[in-house]
């Protein structure tokens, strides 16, 4: 369960991303977030995992109430929140096996369990075949099902991705979706930021628009026309 209760954000510059969020989301819910370049998307996603903090209001992660939670507690939330972003982040001197088993191994796992998890995620995202691959020697979108592998490697109950497709062709983005699809079918709680409009009409779930750092729009399986992006 995602919870922001009278969330407001300001940056040092004086700009307002969030203003006044007040947003549940159920767990196992789908959840697109869109709005223009600029619009406090990603402020809205990074506040999820702590990446930013609001400026006041409250946001509840599950058990975690953020603005509460200490330091040393963040990897533990970290843990139930998984996160994608739109340039993978991989770690290019290490093989796909090992940027996948080095989130497990971070929580001292035994090394046949992380094997059996990491094999397994990576059969989920059909790259089973790449372990002993580097990144740099992967397509965007087998690099992107890798940054996803890794992301649901510690089972976590909610997935976040910021432009996962962005900077993939039409094809490849579809595929990516259809693996987000699959996760979201055995329970896992997606929100997902995107300029995408076509995969959001093809794949109807609920969408939350924001403008300027206010919600716009928060519509059950509504499609989306993303106005600045007709390129
Ligand atoms: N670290 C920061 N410091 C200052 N201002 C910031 C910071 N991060 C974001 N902003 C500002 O907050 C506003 C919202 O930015 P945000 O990145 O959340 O938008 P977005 O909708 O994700 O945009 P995009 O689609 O381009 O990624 C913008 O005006 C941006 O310039």
């Amino acid at each position: 369960m995602i919870e922001f209760k009278r969330v407001f954000k300001e940056y040092d510059n004086k700009i307002t991303a969030a203003n006044d969020f007040n947003i549940t989301i159920k767990q196992g819910e789908f959840v697109y977030v869109v709005g223009p370049s600029g619009a406090g998307k990603s402020t809205f996603i990074k506040m999820m995992y702590r990446e930013e903090k609001p400026t006041s209001g409250q946001i509840k992660i599950n058990k975690f109430e953020l603005g509460k939670i200490r330091d040393r507690d963040v990897p533990f939330l970290r843990r139930e929140v998984g996160v994608v972003f739109q340039d993978f982040k991989l770690l290019p001197k290490l093989t796909v096996f090992e940027n996948v088993a080095y989130a497990l191994q971070v929580i001292e796992k035994a090394p046949a369990e992380v094997k059996a998890r990491v094999e397994r995620v990576l059969n989920l995202v059909g790259l089973a075949d790449k372990a002993d691959t580097f990144p740099d020697e992967l397509s965007g979108g087998e690099q992107q099902r890798i940054a996803i592998a890794r992301a649901i490697a510690n089972k976590p109950q909610i997935l976040i991705a910021d432009e996962p497709t962005g900077n993939l062709d039409p094809r490849t983005a579809n595929d990516i979706i259809k693996i987000i699809e699959r996760i979201n079918k055995q329970g896992t709680t997606i929100v997902m930021a995107t300029h995408n409009s076509a995969i959001v009409n093809k794949y109807k779930h609920r969408v939350i628009e924001i403008d300027d750092g206010r919600v716009i729009r928060d519509q059950k399986r509504g499609g989306y026309k993303d106005e600045s992006n007709n390129l």
